[in-house]
Parts: structure tokens; sequence; C-alpha cells
């Protein structure tokens, strides 16, 4: 793990951190497209064939039947489903309240009608992750908001567990919140299914959900088939810390997003030399702790801890983008204020991540590899669509003829043209 001033930074040190998996992305491209094409020509035979071939299961059946469902009732701890529950109300509260913010809007210019009305799209597919962890929490983040938006359509598709059975929590989690279709399909094969469709899983409008470096690639390229949320890759956090942050707590929170995903990567910005020290090695003891070492220790080589003034760090975690910011300084909500790009921000010593990954309410699948500089997290939006409307009466579209027919001649379009001086002409 580096560990560095950020002005003394090789532009190479640098752009490593800052472009952390995109080389990866590109490099599984072909691979993930070949599986795409199969499962666009040969359907449920291609499914079918890659989830033996990756996930080792050979699977009979893709859709989850209602008997599976009950079954998973008498398999998970009441705590567990009492859990799902409560953190249901949380993540459907904070969703009602970005919905009551959402209004069709209609106004009157120059005589002329303009307004926008709000639908939702139809046929919604969310992947709920399932490799190296299984993520009922996803399941939530994912359908709640489209159950909030008026989706009418909700199906989740998510890796089998190796008795070619759908995780049990992931799929009390689908039925809690009550979505039409489960599917335990998983990977490229699922994205691929939802974009194209197949005999059994329904083609889509939009796939929404994160997953590992291959789904999030495959969501790359069935984009224009299907609409898709954003990036949603192996998970990140930048915590700016500064020399009152505790460093154990830091380095916790460090732990949290590493055991992931081999790929995952944090990095640690600070204004102090010492507390730099201080958390590299809380890190190095808590990963002697941790039960996922192998793979919090490949997700390091993503990881820096980085030294510089607080504008530095905070110049420093815009550059980034981060999918999670934590601010762990004296004043977190004034430095707030100056952050330009993250998916997510978590302010001081007692709003560590995995309360936004579970249960306060906000979204957890949030966007990666920077971009956070160009999207939100999945909120209420992500499902719904504006259509715009106008209504002019022969006075208004007099008024604004002249300024359509020069355009329109301009552009050479003299069909537009004639379509306004038809009409303004006739007796
Ligand atoms: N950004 C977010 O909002 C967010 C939220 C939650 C989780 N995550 C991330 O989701 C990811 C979950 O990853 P995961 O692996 O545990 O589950 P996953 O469901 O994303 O991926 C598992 C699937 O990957 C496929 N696969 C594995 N190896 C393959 C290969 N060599 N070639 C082709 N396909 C292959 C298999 O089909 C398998 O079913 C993690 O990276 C985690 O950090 C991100
Ligand atoms: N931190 C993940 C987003 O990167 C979300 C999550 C789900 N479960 C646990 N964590
Ligand atoms: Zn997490």
């Amino acid at each position: 793990m580096l560990i560095k001033k950020i002005r003394e930074l090789t532009e190479e040190e640098e752009k490593k951190i800052i472009c952390r998996n995109k080389s990866d992305l590109e490099d599984i491209m072909q691979i993930v497209s070949k599986i795409l094409n199969d499962v666009k020509k040969n359907g449920d035979r291609a499914v079918k064939h890659y989830t033996k071939k990756f996930d080792g299961v050979e699977l009979e059946e893709l859709r989850v039947s209602r008997e599976e469902i009950e079954e998973a009732y008498n398999l998970v701890d009441y705590k567990v489903i009492e859990a799902i529950e409560k953190a249901k109300e949380n993540i459907i509260y904070f969703h009602k309240k970005q919905m009551e913010q959402i209004n069709d809007l209609e106004v009157k210019k120059d005589g002329i009608i303009l307004g926008q009305t709000v639908r939702a799209i139809e046929n919604v597919g969310c992947y709920v992750p399932g490799g190296r962890a299984f993520y009922p929490s996803t399941v939530l983040m994912t359908t709640i908001p489209a159950k909030v938006a008026g989706c009418k359509h909700i199906v989740i598709t998510s890796p089998p567990t190796k008795e070619g059975k759908g995780n049990p929590a992931t799929l009390i989690a689908g039925d809690i919140v009550g979505v039409d279709e489960i599917f335990k399909v998983g990977g490229v094969q699922a994205i691929g299914a939802l974009a194209y469709g197949t005999e059994t899983i329904p083609k889509v409008d939009i796939i929404v959900g994160p997953g590992n470096i291959y789904v999030t690639v495959a969501k790359k390229l069935v984009y224009g088939e299907v609409a898709i949320d954003f990036l949603a890759g192996p998970s990140e956090v930048l915590i700016i810390a500064d020399e009152t942050a505790n460093a154990e707590f830091v380095a916790l929170d460090f732990i949290a997003q590493a055991e992931h995903d081999p790929n995952a990567s944090c990095v640690i910005t600070t204004t102090s030399e010492d507390k730099a020290l201080e958390i590299k090695e809380k890190i190095l003891e808590e990963l002697n702790r941790a039960e996922r070492k192998e793979i919090i220790n490949s997700a390091l080589k993503n990881s820096a801890i980085l030294i510089g003034s607080l504008e530095e760090c905070i110049n420093f975690s815009n550059k980034y983008a981060p999918e999670h910011l934590e601010i762990l300084t004296k004043n977190p909500e004034d430095i707030l204020k100056k952050i330009d790009h993250a998916g997510s921000v978590f302010l001081g010593e007692y709003s560590p991540v995995p309360v936004g990954d579970y249960a306060s309410g906000t979204n957890h699948v949030l966007p990666t590899s920077q971009f956070a500089r160009m999207s939100s997290g999945l909120n209420v939006e992500t499902f719904l669509k504006k259509i715009t409307y106008q209504k002019l009466d022969k006075e208004s579209l007099k008024q604004i003829s002249d300024i359509v027919i020069t355009l329109a001649e301009a552009e050479g379009l003299f069909g537009h043209a004639e379509a306004v001086r038809r009409r303004i002409l006739k007796k």
C-alpha cells in the first residue's frame, strides 16, 4: 500500500490511484461480449451453459418457484428477516421523500403552454450480486426505489447457491418487497438475459444494480439495447481524515470496503504524517483479525494513504470522485460544501459507510470508477421519465413563427419551415 505526500505523487502514481479498475474493464470487454452474443442467440441454453461454467451449477429451472421462496423462510434466522423489514421501512421513507420532490410542471410563456409530465419506466431488471457474498440488502436498494417510482414489472436476478437454489435471504427480501419474478442467474449471462430476453427471462427496459467487473462491463455493453442506471462496480471509499480523526475507525472503514472485492479501492487522505502512520498500523492490525484476508490483501493494491493539507485532500477527493466519501474532520459539514464529486458522503466519526449500506435509508447502489463525476446514485429518478408537451393557438404560433422559419431555413430543412408557414397563412 502506497503511503506518500499528495504533492510528491508522480503522474503515474496519481493516475494509477485515480483510474483504479478502468484498464481491467477494457481488458475483459471481449470475453464479456462473447457471452452476451451467445445469450442473445441461444437464450436459456446459453444462460445455463455459463451458469455451469462460472457458478459450477447445473440449473434445470432459471425461475425461482413459490415453493423455494416459502422454503427460504425456514432457512433464515427471524432476526435477519426482522432486520430486512426494518431496513425496508427506512429505505421506503427516504425514497418516498425523494418522490415528493418530483412533480409535473406546466407554465405559460408568450401564450404557449409548456409542460412536463412524469412516468415510470415499466419493466425493471434488478441485478443483485452473489459471488463472493450474497446481497439481500441490494434487493431492497434496487427494488424499493422502483416500487416507489411506480414501475409496473420488477424482476430480480442473482447468482445461484452452490446447491443450485436462490440465496434464501435474497429470496425473502424480494418477497417482502413484492417483486414480480426472481431468477437464480448471475454474472454476464444474467445481464444478457435481461437485455435481450430469453425463453424464461423477460427483456426489460432498464437494468439496475451493482456487480463485479464482469457484470459492470456487461451493463456497459448492453446499454442502448436497454437503459442502465450507471456503472456500479467494485466498491470504493475515500476518507478525508484530519489530525482529530480516530485512526481505529478509519482502519475499520477501510477494511469494511476492501472486503467486498479484490478489485475494491480504498484511499485515505490525511492532514497529518503521524496520523497516516497510525492509520497504516491500525489497518495492518485489523487485517490480521479480518475474516476475508485474501480479498482484503488484493484490494490493498488499489489502495493508498496520502498526506496533504486539507485543501489538497479535498482536491484529491474531487479528482478521484469516490463512490463513498467519509469526512472525519473537525467540521465535516464545512468540507461537504467543497465536495463536487462523490456518490454518497458520510459525515463525522459516527457515520460509517455500513450504516448507509444497510439501514439508514439512503441508497447503497452508487457510481464507481469516477462515474460520480457525472452520475447520481440510484434514486427514484433513475426509474422515471419526463415527457414534455406543448400547446399553441394560431396567435402564439404566429408570434414564434419567425424564429422557427428562420432557423429551419438556415438548417436547410424547408419542410420544417413550411409546416409553420402554411398554418399561419391559412385563413
Ligand atoms: N457500486 C455499488 O453500488 C456496489 C454495491 C454493492 C456491491 N458492489 C460490488 O458488487 C460486486 C459483487 O461482486 P461478486 O463477485 O461478489 O458478485 P457478482 O454477482 O457481481 O458476480 C458474480 C458472478 O460473476 C461471474 N463471474 C465470475 N468470474 C467470472 C469470469 N472469470 N468470467 C465471467 N464471469 C465471471 C459469475 O457468473 C458469477 O455469478 C463487488 O465488486 C462489490 O464491491 C458494488
Ligand atoms: N458497500 C456496498 C456498496 O459499494 C454496499 C453493500 C451492500 N452490503 C454491504 N455493503
Ligand atoms: Zn459495503
